[in-house]
């Protein structure tokens, strides 16, 4: 892809109050060629005196350019046009897109793209909410500006790009996919055939200034803290964009700091983990700027429906009904002999309900169906003990969703808000 040189406006600016640049348009004229903003509207100050437009071209690409606006002068920073519109930025490729789509799918959160090329989608449940396709470094640097309101993103990109700003806030933190931890990888061969902690490695007495451990990353944010925190006193981070654990074999790094998920990568590379060396777990989360969910009511609430979505989806996978009929006394006795004989008694305690039969059209007071939830690795051993207690007829079936009383996350959230 060719790299179109910077160009730049000056002085035209004088009285231009605001700068509309709505998806769709051309500013073909105003620069000689033909980009396609993707930037909806920003507002400027009378007092910018120059702006700069950076963009990458390739006149036979059928993607859209990227254009990011740069301004100089003694004018303030820019504002966001205010909007009514609630956004959404989602992953736009890689594991964590595919993931995340199946996610709002499992919560009945139907994603509609309009048009494959295009980044922007609509959701028919949540009325009012744009979804952005952004790569995940953007997602979280939208988050921060408050040009989203709300995103899902691995919890390491979060981290890396989100520099542990007070702008963005965690809604759910724990989305069940993109499950990695960032970790340091050495060599198992060499000079490093010994070390197997973080304090070895940064007790070398090979690591001077002018020979510095050389570690390579995509992480350089949390790398740099990471390292320092640990007493590394010589340290040279630099980054590539991936196939990072090639680096020590070709001579061009000692250590690298990546992702580590099943540890296949590391150990084809004959790279190895050490003790100490991991800096931090991470799965998909659910984030969004403070700003927005504390000014805008609109936000919070989609915020909390598509909380409540998440969480009644996460809390019931894995887990199953099971209903059987029980002879007894009463319904006390019933609940009595399920909560002492089995280990599962349901959410807040088993559900019994009379049976009633055909005859005579009274109750059958003799039969009892009992309702409990198992999650499914005890599933056998919960039946098991219900035929014990006298259960006949048991009926299996997956759960789909649990909606239980308001979400600690929910009020968790909402104390977050208040510091
Ligand atoms: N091996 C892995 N197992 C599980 N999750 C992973 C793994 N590698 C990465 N992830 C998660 O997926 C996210 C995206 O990783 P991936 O490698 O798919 O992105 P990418 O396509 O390189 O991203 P981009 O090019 O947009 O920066 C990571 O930030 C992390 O949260
Ligand atoms: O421990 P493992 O299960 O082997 O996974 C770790 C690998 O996964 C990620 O790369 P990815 O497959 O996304 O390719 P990339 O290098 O292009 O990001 C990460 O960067 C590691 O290289």
């Amino acid at each position: 892809m060719a790299v179109a040189p910077t160009m730049t406006m000056q002085g035209s600016l004088a009285g231009l109050q605001q700068l509309e640049l709505p998806r769709t348009s051309y500013l073909g004229s105003q620069l000689g060629s033909q980009f396609r903003v993707r930037q909806p509207c920003v507002k400027l100050s009378p007092r910018i005196s120059s702006l700069k437009l950076h963009c990458q071209v390739s006149p036979s690409s059928t993607t859209l350019p990227q254009l990011n606006v740069d301004i100089s002068g003694p004018g303030k920073p820019l504002q966001p046009v205010e909007r009514t519109t609630i956004r959404l930025a989602l992953p736009s490729k890689g594991r964590m897109a595919e993931d995340t789509l199946g996610l709002m799918k499992d919560c009945q959160l139907s994603v509609r793209k309009l048009n494959p090329r295009q980044y922007i989608a609509d959701i028919s449940e949540l009325k009012n909410v744009e979804v952005w396709f952004q790569r995940a470094s953007d997602v979280v640097r939208k988050l921060k500006t408050g040009d989203v309101d709300m995103g899902i993103v691995g919890y390491d990109m979060l981290r890396e790009y989100g520099e542990d700003s007070e702008d963005l806030v965690i809604v759910h933190d724990a989305l069940g996919f993109g499950e990695c931890h960032l970790a340091i990888g050495i060599p198992t061969y060499g000079i490093f055939e010994n070390i197997n902690s973080l304090n070895e490695l940064a007790a070398m007495p090979l690591w001077t200034e002018d020979r510095p451990l050389r570690v390579v990353t995509g992480y350089t944010y949390l790398g740099k803290k990471f390292l320092e925190k640990h007493g590394f006193k010589h340290v040279q981070l630099s980054t590539a964009d991936g196939a990072l654990e090639a680096a020590p074999a070709m001579g061009t790094a000692d250590a690298i700091l990546d992702l580590v998920s099943s540890g296949t990568t590391l150990r084809e590379n004959n790279l190895k983990e050490i003790s100490g060396g991991a800096v931090l777990s991470s799965q998909g989360v659910f984030v969004a700027n403070k700003k927005a969910l504390l000014e805008r009511k609109e936000v919070l609430d989609v915020a909390h429906e598509m909380l409540e979505r998440f969480e009644a989806h996460l809390t019931a996978l894995g887990q199953f009904t099971v209903v059987a009929n029980m002879r007894g006394a009463s319904a006390e006795e019933v609940a009595e002999r399920i909560l002492n004989n089995t280990s599962y008694p349901g959410l807040q305690g088993p559900t019994v309900s009379p049976v009633y039969t055909n005859e005579g059209g009274t109750a059958n007071v003799d039969y009892y169906a009992i309702t409990i939830c198992v999650p499914k690795p005890q599933l056998y051993h919960a039946v098991q003990q219900l035929r014990k207690a006298g259960g006949s007829g048991v009926l299996v079936s997956p759960l789909t969703y649990i909606f239980d009383e308001e979400t600690p996350r929910y009020r968790q959230l909402l104390e977050n808000l208040k510091a």
